[in-house]
């Protein structure tokens, strides 16, 4: 297990963040019970969350990524006070989040990608209205809210929809209307742009950033969308097996991982392999496979593409371009690789 907070130098060590946040020696266990033969079941312990510390500032956008099970999921609910730690301390704004869970609640949204927290068989105007009365948002305060969700999140056509006609996409949208309403001050997004096309990722996330900006909204994000963590975070926490181990820039990941961005170019026509020099360092792409007029050229994560996009658009005919970001899994076995002795 490598240590925690292997993270890039400066930047999101997890230290000098005053905490809004604060978990200090947070675990969580579940007891579950599994087949153990025939008839037999034997007690077993799950190590969800195994110790993890880490602060976050007011205002703060953080983005908390790891593999499938790594206890992200546990995290959030912990930080929601739907699940009580197993140990160690925890607090939202002050707050302790499980013995204060409806003080906390006004202070908190969250977002479960997964899950809808609007009624299914509501339209979504009736969920709001009653969040409304839940929340006991001040009525001016809330008409205000919502028009601003409405026109940001493009919900105008999608206020009388029963909810359970919506496409995953709108429904999420929806979902992130519904956490707002009530100007909570720190948000948590638990794979907020799952099943959402280009267009919609690009608008949730101009969303989040302007209400970062303007209401100063602190913003715990969980996502698999590496460029979610790009375009919105500068600081990015990994968890695997229960531990925190990085804290600090997505750059700086990169770099631990050595990982590997992909261009996808689409040429007018089929053209001996892209070759881009530049003098001193070298290559600066990697091609990696040829398909007619397709070529796909690997570069490392922490430089930027831009350069790279202006100088094959310059030399060669291009038609068409897109980056890929490499994946949370991959980046992560190549940061254990990199730390092997
Ligand atoms: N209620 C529960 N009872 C028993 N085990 C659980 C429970 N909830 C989660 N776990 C286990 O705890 C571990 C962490 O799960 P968690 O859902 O927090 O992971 P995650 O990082 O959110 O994963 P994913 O990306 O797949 O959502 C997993 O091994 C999971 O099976």
């Amino acid at each position: 297990m490598l240590d925690t907070s292997v993270g890039a130098a400066g930047e999101g060590m997890g230290v000098g963040h005053d905490g809004f946040i604060t978990l200090d020696g947070v675990e969580k266990v579940f007891q579950v019970r599994r087949k153990a033969g025939l008839l037999r079941r034997e007690r077993h312990e799950v190590r969800a969350v195994d110790g993890i510390s880490f602060q976050v500032a007011r205002g703060e956008m953080v983005g908390y990524i790891g593999p499938n099970g790594a206890g992200k999921s546990t995290t959030i609910k912990m930080l929601t006070g739907i699940l009580t730690p197993s140990g160690g301390r925890l607090r939202v704004a002050g707050i302790d989040p499980s013995r204060e869970r409806t003080r906390l609640a006004h202070r908190i949204g969250v977002v479960f990608g997964q899950r809808t927290t609007l009624w299914w068989d509501l339209p979504l105007r009736d969920s709001y209205r009653l969040m409304h009365r839940m929340y006991r948002i001040p009525d001016r305060r809330y008409r205000e809210n919502l028009d601003r969700c409405v026109e940001h999140l493009d919900l105008g056509e999608l206020l009388d929809v029963p909810v359970r006609q919506l496409s995953l996409g709108q429904r999420m949208r929806g979902d992130i209307a519904a956490a707002l309403l009530h100007d909570p001050e720190v948000l948590y997004l638990d794979e907020p742009t799952i099943g959402l096309d280009v267009i919609s990722k690009a608008k949730v996330r101009q969303f989040l950033k302007e209400l970062n900006a303007e209401r100063g909204t602190t913003v715990l994000l969980t996502t698999h969308d590496l460029t979610d963590i790009e375009q919105l975070c500068r600081r990015v926490m990994v968890i695997d097996h229960g531990r925190l181990m990085y804290d600090g820039s997505l750059a700086g990941l990169h770099e631990v991982g050595e990982s590997e961005r992909m261009l996808v170019v689409d040429l007018e026509r089929e053209l001996p392999p892209i070759s881009l020099e530049s003098e001193g360092t070298g290559p600066l792409v990697r091609v990696v496979k040829v398909e007619g007029p397709r070529q796909w050229l690997a570069f490392p994560a922490s430089a930027s593409a831009a350069p790279l996009v202006a100088r094959i658009a310059a030399e060669y005919p291009l038609m068409d371009l897109s980056v890929r970001e490499p994946d949370i899994e991959a980046v992560i076995a190549r940061m254990y690789e990199a730390a092997a002795p």
